[in-house]
């Protein structure tokens, strides 16, 4: 049985005075709910902050993204070894935002991954396909790409060790994200099963453990529907995550 995971994707948002107040009230608020595991993902010159605020609370928190490369001169870029050092246990990679405005391509993605694993942290691997993709009737070619890239990039030493770090995906429709139209339950189910099956082509032990969680316009009020879907095995949350209250029921929803 999957534990359902919930992770709040903070984007470019919040400052000293308004995370406390934010971290604080999850920390209260999820103290009975023990049975999903919680993530915060804070922009960097957060982390320090929110590891000292989350320490020995039980909920996690990670990077939103990070560079392949172990260090060297890249600037305004940060290694996966940073984020390990400031008590980062999970990175989402290949967000949508970074793939669009960033320009980031799947082989990147792939790249990040691999170094992620090698630097103990568990990648959260976005995917997902344009409005323009979804009615052309593409989003599993799409999926499929975005998922294989990374299978293509890790060998079987990085792949069994990131079955032991617990890879996560998340479907993040890319038409979902910020504008308030949700993939159905439905619709996220056919996706995230045809997911769970691209990783069953390489090790069918690891497709029925890796968790695939659902990001795209998650609310308090449709969190339970999505969540009850036998392969969403949470969410990845956006603007929702910066309101702790909201934030806190859609965790709820996944106990
Ligand atoms: O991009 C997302 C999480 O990574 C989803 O954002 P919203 O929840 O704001 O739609």
């Amino acid at each position: 049985m999957r534990r359902n995971l919930v992770v709040g994707n903070w984007k470019m948002h919040g400052d000293i005075h308004s995370n406390e107040t934010l971290l604080n009230t999850l920390i209260t608020g999820l103290s009975d709910y023990k049975s999903a595991d919680y993530v915060v993902c804070v922009p960097n010159p957060y982390l320090h902050q929110t590891r000292s605020l989350l320490e020995n609370t039980g909920i996690a928190w990670g990077g939103q993204n990070v560079n392949q490369f172990e260090e060297g001169a890249f600037t305004g870029a940060v290694s996966p070894h940073m984020l390990t050092d400031l008590g980062c246990t999970y990175v989402l990679l290949g967000h949508s935002e970074r793939r669009v405005l960033f320009h980031e391509t799947n082989l990147s993605a792939a790249a990040r991954f691999d170094a992620s694993i090698k630097a103990n942290l568990t990648p959260i691997l976005c995917v997902g396909e344009t409005l323009a993709e979804h009615d052309a009737g593409l989003t599993e070619v799409i999926v499929a790409s975005q998922m294989d890239a990374v299978m293509a990039t890790l060998n079987d030493e990085n792949f069994a060790k990131a079955m032991e770090l617990n890879m996560v995906f998340a479907y993040e429709p890319v038409w979902a994200v910020g504008t308030g139209k949700t993939a159905t339950p439905e619709q996220a189910q056919e996706v995230h099963q045809f997911i769970r099956q691209r990783i069953a082509r390489r090790n069918a032990e690891a497709a029925s453990k890796v968790r695939i969680i659902y990001g795209g316009s998650v609310k308090a009020q449709n969190a339970a529907k999505l969540f009850s879907m036998p392969d969403v095995d949470g969410g990845l949350v956006g603007g929702a995550s910066l309101n702790a209250e909201e934030f806190i029921a859609i965790c709820k929803a996944a106990n």
